[in-house]
């Protein structure tokens, strides 16, 4: 798929951009996020292992509230160090502290954690930030702020965060796409069976946490995710 966040100018031989001048930080873009799993019982590092192997681009770190920090940090660095071998982007979610510490490409930031601007300021300027948007106006702030990419969601209902706001749905996430001119990637309940109806109305790719992390074979489950990114 030829998409408008991909260019041949910045982009090398398996067509994803690359984004930041230093070779030994360069992020790799990709249509794919898996976020970790931390709740009690799972095991994100044997998870985030076979998501990698099977071609992962992006892996986001989320803590659950019960991990002290140094549980989170312990867990980033070594999910990090993985991300370098397999030469995948690793980004942390809303922990900047944790993010520079182990040397991760970025962070995702939502409406109650630090600004973007914030965030700007803090990371290094080849960092990779996402923002949480829910609609237009927002994205279009999240954008003028520095984000590279907005999380949008919950596209469908998410069996893995309580409290969020109803689905959005592809038309709105759809929408929300057309306001802003940085990718989009879709979040919450997304499955293989949704992926096509979602890249179809604008998204330029998809979060998941379940479809991976309860997957019976996580490495199946990526390698089945990445064929349908790639057909659509
Ligand atoms: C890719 C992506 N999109 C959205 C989110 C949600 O971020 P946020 O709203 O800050 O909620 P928490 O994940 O911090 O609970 C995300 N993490 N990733
Ligand atoms: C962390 C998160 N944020 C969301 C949002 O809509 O902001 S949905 C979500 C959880 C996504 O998990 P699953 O793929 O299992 O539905
Ligand atoms: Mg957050």
């Amino acid at each position: 798929m030829v998409d408008r966040f991909t260019s041949p100018s910045s982009s090398d031989h398996d067509g994803y951009r690359r984004v930041g001048p230093s070779p030994s930080r360069v992020a790799r873009w990709g249509r794919l996020h898996i976020i970790t799993d931390t709740r009690p019982g799972c095991d994100p590092i044997r998870v985030t292992e076979a998501a990698l192997s099977a071609g992962a681009p992006v892996i986001q770190v989320r803590f659950e509230g019960h991990y002290t920090d140094r549980e989170a940090f312990d867990l980033a660095e070594v999910v990090a160090e993985l991300c370098r071998a397999h030469d995948a982007t690793c980004l942390i979610n809303d922990r900047l502290d944790i993010a520079l510490a182990v040397g991760a490409h970025g962070g995702h930031l939502g409406q109650r954690d630090l600004p973007v601007s914030v965030a700007r300021r803090i990371l290094p300027a080849d960092a990779v930030i996402g923002a949480t948007s829910r609609d237009p106006h927002s994205a279009r702030a999240q954008q003028r702020a520095g984000a590279g990419y907005l999380g949008v969601g919950p596209a469908h209902r998410s069996p893995t965060k309580p409290d969020l706001p109803d689905p959005l749905g592809v038309d709105r996430i759809g929408e929300l796409a057309r306001s802003v001119d940085i990718p989009v990637i879709a979040i919450g309940g997304v499955t293989v069976e949704s992926v096509p109806g979602l890249l179809a109305a604008g998204a330029f790719g998809v979060a998941v946490v379940g479809a991976v992390s309860r997957a019976a074979d996580p490495y199946a489950a990526t390698r089945r995710l990445l064929e349908v990114l790639d057909e659509c």
